[in-house]
C-alpha cells in the first residue's frame, strides 16, 4: 500500500499524484511507475505532462468568497452605525431618508468591496513579478525553469536555500529541510536517498514536500506530485487563501474612524433636546439628529486607505521592489537606517579579472599572465562550479566570482566547460561564508590534485608553502606580511581578492573531512576582481542622506575593498568607521550601542551571515527603523528580525526571499531608496485624502448649529438628503484620486517619521476644520443667506412648504449644496501638498484628480437640474450669475489655504525645519 498523510491518495486520473505509484518501492520500480529516469524527463515529454497535470500551483478559493466579502461590508459596524439611522428615520416617518441612507449604506459597501478586491488582487498580483524558479534535470542536463512548470517524474535539483518545489523522493545526495510550514517544527529535519524505513509519511527520511526549504546540501529528487496533489495543497485547499492583516496605518485609522463616530453619535444626540428647544418638533429634531449623525460618520475612509497601500505596492513592484505585506510600505517610509551588502546590491555584481600577483611575479595582469601560473591556472578551472561555455563573449550560468575566474582559466587556454570538469571531480566542500573558501580534489594530468579558491585570511591559514617563480618555499611569516601587504595593495582599489592554493592529493583525501583535506596547502597566488559600483548607487546614498538615512555597509569581503567601494559610492562622506567581523565579536553589547549611535556610517566587513542579527538588534535597540538586505539561507533570521528584511531576487535564495518583506528584483541598491521615497508618498497622500474627507463636516454642521441657535429664525441651510448627496455622490472620487498623488517636492528632503508618530495629528486637524473647514462654512452659509436675502427673506421669516418663500428657500438650500461642493473642489487642489505650492506640484500632474472632480461636477449637475433627482433632494434650479458665483469658491478655499502654506514656509525661511516640515 502507499502511504499517505492522512485520508485516501487522491484522485489520479490526470497523472497529478503518484497514488498508482508505490513510494514504498524500490526506485527502480519507482521511475517504471513514473515512466521517468535519473537522466529526468526529456522536454517533449515534460511540455505534454504539463498539458495534461496543469501547471504546478496551489488552487485559490476566492470565487466562492465573494458574496462573503460583500456581506461583510454590509454588516461593518459604521455601516451597522447608518443601518440604525435609517431605522430611526423610517420610524420618524421620513422614509425617502430611510431609503436614502440605505443606498448609501449599500453604494458604500458595494466601493468598499470593489476596493478590497482590488487591493487584494494588486498583492496577488505580486507573485507574477516574483515567479518561483527552480532547477531540474531535463534530459540530463541542468535548467531552470518557472516552478509551476515542474510535473510528476521530473528530477529536480536541490541546493542550499532553494524551496522545494513539489513533493518528491530523493534519489541522490542529502539534505536538510526546514519543514515549518507543514509540521510547525522549525528545526531543520536531515532527508537523504536511499534510506527508507517504515513509518509516517511526512517523517519519511527520503521524502521532500513543497513548501519546506533546503537549509543545508544538495540533493536530487524525482518528482510524485505537484499542485494541489501534495501535502500542502491539500492544506491549502482546507484553509482557503491567507486572509488580509490590518496594517498599523490600518488600525490607527480605524481607531480614529470609530472616534469619529462616537463624536457624531454624540452631537446628534445632544442636538436632539436642542433641536427641541429651537422649536422643532420631535420629528423634525430626530431627522437632525440623523443628519448630523450620517455627515459625520466616515464610512468610506478605510477601505480607500487599503486601497492607497495596494496602488502603492503595485508601483513599488513595478520599480523593482516587490513588497509582501501592505504595512511595509508605511513603514518603508519611516527607515532611518539601511544595512546593506557589497557584491550585486552596491556593486553590479559582474566581475572581471583585472590584477594578479604571485610571490614570485609581483603584480601581473590577469589574463596576459596567467599562462606563466599553470598551476594558478587549473585551480581557477577546477575549484568552480559555474559555466563559461564560451569565454570568449564571457556569459555562462553560475557565481559572478568563480565565472571571472574562469576566464583567466581560459585565458592561459584550459578548458572551461563544466562536462569536463565534472567528469574530473573525485570530491568537494562547497563555498560557504562562514568557511570563506571552497574546495575539490580532482583528477589532473598530474595525478589526483586538491584545488582551494577562497577569501586570502581563509585560504593562508590553511597554506604551509608558497610558489616563488617555479620553486615553492615554505610560508614564512616574512612571506605571510609579504601576502596580506599585497592583498591591502589590491584591496585598496576596491577588488575583491581571492587567494588559490593546491596540492598534490591521495585517495584519501577523497573520504577525509574538510579540515583535512584543506591543508599543507601551496600558496599559487592573488586575483584581485574588478566589480564596478552600479551607476544608480551614489546618486540614491546621496538621496538617502537627503532624506536622513544612515547607511551600513554589512558584508563578506575585505576591510579594505569594503571600504574602497563604500567611499567611492559617497557612503561614509559625514564620517566612516570601518569594523571587522573579529572586533565586532569582541565589542560588548554596549560598545556596540555606543559604536553604532556615533552617526557615522558603518563598514562591517568580514562578518558571518550571524553576526548581521546582531547589528540589526542592536539598532532596533535604539530605536531605529532598519532595512537590511540579504541573500542566503544565514541572513533569514536577520531578515525576519528587521523592520524591512529585502531579500535579493535575482540572485538570492528562497529561504531569504520566504524571510523578507521586501524582494529587489533587480538587486539594486537604488531601489531600497525608491521604496522609501515610495512609502513616504504613499502615507503622505493618505493623510491628503484624510484632510479633504474631514474638511467637509464643518460647512456640513454650521447650518444646523445656526438653525439650533437661532432658536428657528434662521431655517436649515441644508437637507439631509444634500448632506448623503455629497457624501455620497460627489465626493468619493476626489478622494481616491488624492491617494494616488505624486509625490510632493521635497519628499526626501526631510527627516524620517518618527514610528511613534500617529497618521492624524493636531496640525492636521487644524487645518481640516479650522482652515478649510471654517473657510468653507462661512462662504456657504454667506452665499445660502445671500439668495435668501436677495429673495425677501427677513429672520423669523415663514419658508415652509406652501409659504411665498419656499422656493427662495429652495434656492438657498441648492446654494449651499453646490457651494460645498465647490468648496471641496478648492479642498481637493490644497490637499494636494502639505507644505509646497500648488504651482510646484503642476496643475495637471494627478489627471485622476481631474476625472474626479468632473465626475463630481456631473452628478452635482445632475442633482440640480434633473427634476426627478431635484425632488428626492429638495433642491432648485439655479440661475448663471449665482452658479458664477458659487464656483468662485473653489479658488477662494485653495486660495486660503496656499496662503498658509506660503505663509509657513516663508516663516521657516525656505529651509523648513524638521518639525515644520513634518506638520501638514
Ligand atoms: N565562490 C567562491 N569561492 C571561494 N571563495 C569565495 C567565493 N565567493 C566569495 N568568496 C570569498 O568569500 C568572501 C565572502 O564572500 P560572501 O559571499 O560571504 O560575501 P561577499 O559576496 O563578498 O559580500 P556581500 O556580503 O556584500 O555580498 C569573499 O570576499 C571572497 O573572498
Amino acid at each position: 500500500m502507499p502511504r499517505t498523510a492522512g485520508g485516501p491518495p487522491p484522485a489520479v486520473a490526470d497523472g497529478h499524484h503518484v497514488g498508482t505509484a508505490d513510494l514504498d518501492a524500490p526506485l527502480e520500480r519507482l521511475w517504471h511507475e513514473l515512466r521517468s529516469g535519473p537522466e529526468g524527463l526529456d522536454e517533449r515529454d515534460a511540455a505534454r505532462r504539463l498539458r495534461v497535470q496543469g501547471p504546478n500551483t496551489l488552487p485559490t478559493r476566492r470565487a466562492a468568497s465573494w458574496p462573503r466579502a460583500l456581506g461583510r461590508q454590509v454588516v461593518h459596524p459604521l455601516a451597522l452605525l447608518l443601518w440604525a439611522a435609517a431605522g430611526l428615520a423610517f420610524l420618524a416617518g421620513t422614509p425617502v431618508l430611510a431609503v436614502a441612507i440605505v443606498v448609501v449604506v449599500v453604494l458604500n459597501a458595494v466601493l468598499a468591496f470593489w476596493q478590497e478586491q482590488h487591493a487584494e488582487h494588486a498583492v496577488a498580483a505580486l507573485e507574477a513579478y516574483l515567479p518561483a524558479r527552480t532547477r531540474v534535470l531535463r534530459g540530463g542536463v541542468a535548467r531552470e525553469i518557472p516552478a509551476a512548470e515542474v510535473v510528476v517524474g521530473d528530477v529536480v535539483l536541490l541546493t542550499e536555500g532553494a524551496a522545494v518545489p513539489a513533493d518528491g523522493r530523493l534519489v541522490a545526495g542529502a539534505v536538510e529541510v526546514d519543514m515549518s510550514a507543514l509540521t510547525g517544527e522549525s528545526v531543520p529535519v536531515a532527508r537523504r536517498a536511499g534510506a527508507h524505513p517504515p513509518g509516517p509519511l511526512l517523517e519519511a527520511p527520503d521524502l521532500v514536500f513543497r513548501g519546506t526549504t533546503c537549509t543545508v546540501g544538495t540533493a536530487r529528487a524525482v518528482v510524485t506530485g505537484t499542485g494541489a496533489h501534495t501535502e500542502i495543497g491539500r492544506i491549502a485547499a482546507l484553509t482557503g487563501h491567507v486572509e488580509h492583516r490590518e496594517s498599523p496605518l490600518e488600525q490607527q485609522v480605524r481607531r480614529v474612524a470609530w472616534l469619529i463616530a462616537a463624536v457624531a453619535v454624540g452631537t446628534g444626540a445632544a442636538f436632539l433636546p436642542i433641536g427641541l428647544l429651537a422649536g422643532l418638533s420631535f420629528t423634525a429634531a430626530l431627522v437632525f439628529a440623523i443628519g448630523l449623525l450620517v455627515a459625520n460618520v466616515p464610512e468610506g475612509l478605510l477601505p480607500t486607505i487599503t486601497l492607497a497601500l495596494a496602488a502603492g505596492v503595485r508601483s513599488l513592484a513595478r520599480h523593482g521592489a516587490v513588497v509582501r505585506r501592505l504595512s511595509a510600505v508605511e513603514t518603508l517610509g519611516s527607515t532611518t537606517v539601511i544595512c546593506t551588502d557589497k557584491t550585486g546590491t552596491l556593486t553590479e555584481n559582474r566581475m572581471r579579472p583585472h590584477a594578479f600577483w604571485s610571490a614570485g611575479g609581483g603584480r601581473g595582469d590577469p589574463e596576459r599572465d596567467a599562462a606563466a601560473a599553470p598551476v594558478l591556472a587549473r585551480v581557477a578551472q577546477r575549484c568552480s562550479d559555474a559555466d563559461l561555455p564560451d569565454p570568449a563573449r564571457g556569459t555562462g550560468s553560475g557565481d559572478p566570482t568563480e565565472l571571472a575566474l574562469l576566464a583567466v582559466a581560459a585565458a592561459a587556454g584550459l578548458d572551461t566547460r563544466a562536462a569536463g570538469r565534472a567528469r574530473d571531480r573525485r570530491a568537494d566542500h562547497a563555498f560557504d561564508p562562514v568557511h570563506q573558501r571552497m574546495t575539490t580534489v580532482d583528477d589532473t594530468p598530474d595525478g589526483l590534485a586538491v584545488h582551494t579558491k577562497g577569501a586570502v585570511e581563509a585560504v593562508l591559514a590553511r597554506c604551509t608553502a608558497i610558489r616563488r617563480g617555479r620553486d615553492v618555499a615554505a610560508l614564512d611569516e616574512a612571506a605571510r606580511e609579504e601576502v596580506l601587504r599585497a592583498t591591502d595593495g589590491l584591496a585598496a582599489e576596491g577588488l575583491r581578492v581571492l587567494a588559490l592554493a593546491g596540492r598534490p592529493a591521495t585517495a584519501a583525501d577523497l573520504v577525509a573531512p574538510r579540515e583535512e583535506v584543506e591543508t599543507g596547502l601551496v600558496l599559487e597566488g592573488l586575483v584581485g576582481l574588478l566589480d564596478r559600483p552600479r551607476a544608480s548607487v551614489p546618486p540614491a546614498v546621496a538621496r538617502c542622506h537627503a532624506a536622513g538615512i544612515r547607511v551600513h555597509v554589512v558584508t563578506g569581503d575585505h576591510p579594505v575593498t569594503a571600504e574602497a567601494v563604500a567611499r567611492s559610492v559617497g557612503i561614509g562622506v559625514h564620517g566612516l568607521r570601518v569594523v571587522g567581523g573579529d572586533e565586532l565579536a569582541r565589542l560588548r553589547e554596549s560598545e556596540l550601542d555606543a559604536l553604532l549611535a556615533t552617526g557615522d556610517e558603518i563598514v562591517f566587513a568580514r562578518v558571518a551571515p550571524e553576526q548581521k542579527l546582531r547589528v540589526v538588534e542592536a539598532l532596533e535597540h535604539l530605536g531605529e527603523v532598519v532595512a537590511v538586505t540579504g541573500d542566503g539561507v544565514n541572513d533569514a533570521p536577520a531578515l525576519r528580525r528587521a523592520d524591512i528584511g529585502v531579500a535579493m531576487g535575482a540572485s538570492g535564495t528562497d529561504v531569504a526571499r520566504e524571510a523578507a518583506t521586501m524582494v529587489l528584483t533587480d538587486d539594486d541598491f537604488a531601489s531600497i531608496e525608491r521604496a522609501v521615497a515610495a512609502g513616504r508618498r504613499v502615507y503622505d497622500d493618505v493623510r491628503k485624502f484624510v484632510v479633504y474627507i474631514f474638511a467637509h463636516a464643518v460647512p456640513e454642521v454650521v447650518p444646523f448649529l445656526l438653525f439650533a441657535l437661532s432658536g428657528g429664525a434662521i431655517p436649515l441651510g441644508l437637507t439631509v438628503l444634500q448632506i448623503l448627496a455629497i457624501d455620497l455622490g460627489t465626493e468619493t472620487l476626489p478622494a481616491l484620486a488624492l491617494g494616488r498623488e505624486p509625490a510632493e517636492p521635497g519628499v526626501m528632503d526631510r527627516p524620517p517619521r518618527p514610528r511613534s508618530e500617529g497618521v492624524i495629528r493636531p496640525r492636521m486637524l487644524w487645518r481640516a476644520w479650522g482652515l478649510l473647514g471654517v473657510t468653507s462654512a462661512l462662504l456657504t452659509t454667506g452665499a445660502f443667506l445671500l439668495v435668501l436675502l436677495r429673495g425677501g427673506w427677513t429672520p423669523g421669516a415663514p419658508t415652509g412648504p406652501g409659504t411665498a418663500l419656499h422656493p427662495v428657500y429652495l434656492e438657498a438650500t441648492t446654494a449651499t449644496f453646490v457651494g460645498i461642493v465647490a468648496c471641496q473642489i478648492g479642498t481637493a487642489f490644497a490637499a494636494r501638498t502639505e507644505h509646497a505650492s500648488l504651482r510646484s506640484v503642476g496643475l495637471g500632474t494627478n489627471p485622476l484628480l481631474w476625472w474626479g472632480i468632473a465626475f463630481e461636477v456631473v452628478v452635482t449637475a445632475a442633482f440640480v437640474y434633473l427634476p426627478v433627482a431635484r425632488d428626492v433632494v429638495g433642491t432648485a434650479p439655479l440661475d448663471a450669475p449665482t452658479v458664477a458665483l458659487l464656483l468662485a469658491c473653489a479658488p477662494i478655499v485653495w486660495g486660503v489655504d496656499e496662503v498658509d502654506r506660503w505663509r509657513r514656509r516663508r516663516r521657516t525661511t525656505g529651509t523648513p525645519s524638521p518639525d515644520e516640515r513634518r506638520t501638514p
